[in-house]
């Protein structure tokens, strides 16, 4: 395998791309980029890749989570700390509760780009391009800041190295030590029912852990965690400035995360981004729309994973509540007849976006959990393993999607309505959404 060039990716036409104005701007970045020192080791990501061949063969099941836009801004302790307390403390639900393992990955540390419906935005009759994330324009609604800049691309490097820094500090530091479990949501535990029933689980937990201290086994594990980033490998210049050859192996790495996934706006196949992420040993994942027929789905594995090595190539279905019962069991079926070894994970945010009266792109709890739920319902009618949750949070006490034990309606949107993109599980729905999937995985 070598390293396709840019010319020949955009060759092979790639949409959803940015449209720079100063080449030779958008050149010098790209030669920044490909100086840099990489943001994670090939190694993890093999590790990783092995994980999820366990996934795939049914005995572990994937967490992966995190915003639907990371920001500039959002770079900062408070927010990659709560976020990550968020995700360990689902994990720790889902592992405790299903005794299951639980392969945790953020949606972080590159998570910059984003896909839209539309090109443009009109407020009030003025028409300027889209957000199409802060690795590609700004929020404001200016003509200086909506324009797209390749120098952002630098930026994203430099904001996804300070958040994998402080993640290993966090997960391997100390603070995701299972006997602090209690502390990581001592301040939320009083005021909310789903504290409670966490607070719980930590008792249990606590005295297994007693035991195990008492008679003499204390196994690392219960001091850090392992923990992996991904994000959509949306833009061609940063992903492709990033591939490497690993110096062990002779193999291509894209070295900016150690998972990544095609989006369903840009899985054409021939496309420029199958073709990236059909040269490089990460794990890879594609997010399958409704639209998807199951040739497609036996095509995408054969170009992504040729070998059919268990870990390498992860299913996202994203269908809506509405539709998953009717079109995933052909999916699963063919695939699986056809002897394609794939970790199949559910992303229940995407089918099941809508506006409110009031303007807010929202989500409805209930729909969320009722496409996970179909997703159990035909993997364990069909004999197959429902491998994970994808989802789109945060850790802080957002109001984004409706409903969820405290029953947010759409006039408390306005209250804390702080995504960029896409509405986020907040901390309480986050947890709510893990005792249920727990539960789902306990009656297997
Ligand atoms: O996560 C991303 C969104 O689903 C995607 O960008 C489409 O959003 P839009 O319809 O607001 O553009
Ligand atoms: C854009 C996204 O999803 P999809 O490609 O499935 O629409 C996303 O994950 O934010
Ligand atoms: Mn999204």
């Amino acid at each position: 395998m070598s390293i396709p060039t840019l010319e020949e990716l955009r060759a092979l036409g790639a949409a959803q791309q940015p449209t720079y104005t100063n080449l030779a701007a958008r050149d010098a970045a790209v030669t920044r980029l490909r100086q840099m020192p990489p943001l994670v080791f090939a190694g993890e990501a093999d590790q990783l890749r092995e994980k999820l061949g366990a996934v795939a063969r049914g005995e572990a099941f994937v967490l992966q989570g995190g915003d639907c836009a990371e920001t500039f801004d959002g770079v900062n302790a408070d927010n990659i700390r709560n976020k990550l307390r968020v995700l360990l403390s689902m994990a720790v639900v889902l592992t405790y509760a299903a005794s299951v393992p639980v392969v945790k990955i953020g949606r972080i540390a590159g998570q910059y780009a984003k896909p839209r419906s539309s090109d443009t935005e009109t407020r009030d009759g003025v028409t300027l391009p889209a957000y199409r994330g802060d690795a590609v324009n700004g929020f404001d609604f200016t003509p200086e800041s909506r324009a797209h800049d390749p120098q952002r691309l630098l930026e994203v490097y430099h904001a996804s190295a300070a958040t994998l820094n402080l993640a290993r500090a966090f997960t391997q530091g100390g603070y995701a030590d299972l006997r602090k479990m209690h502390a990581w949501n001592s301040d939320f535990v009083r005021n909310s029912p789903v504290g409670a029933q966490y607070e719980s689980v930590g008792a249990e937990i606590d005295k297994a852990l007693a035991f195990m201290d008492a008679i003499g086994i204390d196994p690392d594990e219960f001091h850090t965690v392992d923990f992996y980033s991904s994000h959509e490998a949306l833009l061609l210049e940063y992903e492709q400035a990033l591939t490497r050859v690993d110096s062990r192996t002779g193999s291509l790495y894209d070295v900016s995360s150690h998972f990544l996934w095609i989006g369903e706006r840009t899985r054409q196949l021939g496309g420029a981004h199958v073709e990236l992420l059909s040269r490089i040993a990460n794990p890879v994942g594609i997010k399958l729309g409704p639209t998807t027929t199951p040739d497609d789905a036996l095509a995408y594995a054969r170009k992504l994973n040729p070998d059919n090595t268990p870990g390498k190539l992860t299913f996202v279905t994203r269908f809506g509540a509405d539709k998953i019962r009717d079109l995933l069991p052909e999916l699963v079926e063919k695939v699986t007849a056809a002897g394609v070894s794939v970790a199949w994970i559910t992303d229940p945010m995407h089918g099941n976006t809508f506006a409110t009266d009031n303007g807010y792109k929202t989500r409805e709890f209930d729909d969320v959990i009722d496409e996970v739920r179909g997703f159990f319902e035909v993997h364990r009618s069909l004999g197959t393993w429902p491998g994970g949750v994808h989802v789109e949070l945060t850790g802080d006490d957002v109001t984004e999607c409706v409903g969820g034990g405290s029953k947010l309606s759409a006039a408390d949107l306005a209250h804390r309505y702080e995504t960029l993109c896409d509405p986020r599980l907040n901390r309480a729905q986050s947890l709510e959404l893990a005792f249920l999937v727990a539960e789902m995985l306990r009656q297997r």
